[in-house]
């Protein structure tokens, strides 16, 4: 490929969604990236009766510029087109298309049409992947984004500083209310600061959500009138749009502090839709995220679509954590936390969920790398499956982020703490030995 600058186009305007793209295509660079933008826009598979010049001059997207990489090992995608012919091997691109606004207006699902809709599906392209969207401000003024972000989540759990810890709720699924009642107990004494539902509880026969919010809430109020401190506790209302918005509306009217909803699961816009009528900050799950994310070659990268999830009004977002139980690596988490953390269109404060398979002996490894206390980190099995029961867990969790913060090691925080020392001959410490320990 000759000189990728000369093809640049730099003019963009505050009326235009510039999308880019890891592009990878068999066929010339420039072809794959006027075909996506082709295809998603004016064009179709052939010239047709009315595109005008005047037609495609307004609405074409257009290609602003093709950066060729390094080859990336990545498979090709099913079905891809091999043009044997040219001889050519596959070449991998970062294309930057811009689309006019006036082409979908500022709204999520039209916006997606455009920058995702058929696009995996092209046969010239054998890896296409979204991986970051620059959005105009009339986004903004149609999307308010989080109502309680960082700072609103800290207001209402009065801790204006330091590490959030949390915990979901294990077994996830299979407790009856009553147990689950002496758990949140036990959690809240420990003086935890947030408990969930799993993404797999929702509204099931064997502890309907109304059940639940009723044992919870008045399990949380005994415990704040005996401590002083009331834990946020997300109930998961993920639903049909009905019946979400009467889980939004019951949990509130119990007195319920927040609302957890996952967000691939109900869709952009049905996030959306909660945020206009919800009161309560909205903590957003990301299952099935994996789908969009994990095929290095296919998908939407999590920094476009955390942008979505933003606006659409999640007020925390998980991000997973360092050394999880799943397959991202630490540099992809810690690119998701600066991603969430990173101001959008001015603001949308989102705070970062660090979860999955997190434990105490994370805890210097993860504030060294990412050097802030504005995270929720959740542990599950490192709480409840502590030696010592869920209150140790609590207990060790702590322990380890004020350590980690105040730059004592986790041996010496664990010689005064047992819980901590169990935790660590439990779950071990990965990063024993690196600077942050
Ligand atoms: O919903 C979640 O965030 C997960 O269930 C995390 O659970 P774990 O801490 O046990 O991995
Ligand atoms: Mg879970």
């Amino acid at each position: 490929m000759s000189d990728p600058e000369q093809r640049r186009v730099p003019v963009t305007t505050s009326s235009e969604v510039v999308a880019t793209y890891l592009v990878e295509t068999y066929l010339p660079l420039e072809q794959a990236a006027e075909a996506i933008a082709g295809e998603q826009s004016t064009g179709t598979f052939t010239a047709v009766a009315r595109e005008t010049p005047e037609l495609r001059e307004r609405f074409a997207a257009r290609v602003l510029s093709v950066e060729q990489l390094p080859p990336t090992g990545n498979a090709d995608l099913p079905g891809s087109t091999h043009d044997a012919s040219r001889g050519a091997g596959k070449r991998s691109a970062r294309v930057r298309i811009a689309f006019g606004l006036d082409n979908f207006g500022p709204s999520l699902p039209n916006l997606l049409a455009a920058v995702a809709g058929n696009l995996f599906e092209l046969r010239q392209l054998a890896g296409i992947r979204l991986l970051d969207l620059d959005l105009p401000a009339p986004f903004a003024e149609r999307y308010p984004g989080p109502q309680y972000g960082v700072r609103g989540t800290r207001e209402l759990l009065d801790r204006p500083d330091g590490v959030l810890l949390g915990t979901i709720v294990k077994p996830s699924i299979g407790l009856p209310p009553d147990e689950l009642r002496l758990v949140v107990r036990e959690l809240a004494e420990a003086g935890i600061d947030f408990i969930k539902d799993d993404e797999l509880m929702g509204s099931p026969p064997h502890s309907p959500l109304a059940e639940r919010v009723a044992v919870v809430t008045e399990e949380l109020g005994k415990v704040a009138a005996r401590t002083g401190r009331r834990p946020m506790y997300a109930f998961n209302i993920t639903d049909d749009l009905d019946r979400m918005a009467a889980n939004h509306d019951l949990v509130h009217a119990a007195g319920g502090t927040c609302v957890m909803v996952c967000v691939n699961l109900v869709g952009f816009s049905a996030l959306a839709w909660l945020r206009a009528r919800c009161v309560l900050p909205i903590h957003g799950h990301r299952a099935m995220t994996g789908v969009y994310t994990r095929a290095p070659q296919l998908g939407i990268d999590y920094v476009a679509w955390s942008k979505l999830a933003r606006l659409a009004g999640a007020d925390h977002l998980h991000t997973n954590g360092l050394s999880n139980k799943f397959y991202e690596t630490d540099e992809e988490v810690l690119r998701s936390i600066t991603a969430v953390r990173t101001p959008l269109l001015g603001g949308y404060e989102t705070l970062p969920v660090l979860s999955s398979g997190q434990t105490p002996g994370l805890a210097p490894e993860t504030y060294r790398r990412t050097n802030t206390t504005d995270l929720l980190v959740l542990a599950g099995g490192g709480i409840h499956g502590h030696p010592s029961g869920p209150s140790a867990g609590v207990t060790a969790m702590r322990a380890a982020w004020s350590a980690a913060t105040s730059g004592t090691t986790l041996d010496a925080a664990a010689a005064q703490v047992p819980a901590l020392q169990e935790a660590l001959d439990r779950f071990g410490s990965p990063y024993a030995g690196t600077p942050g320990e």
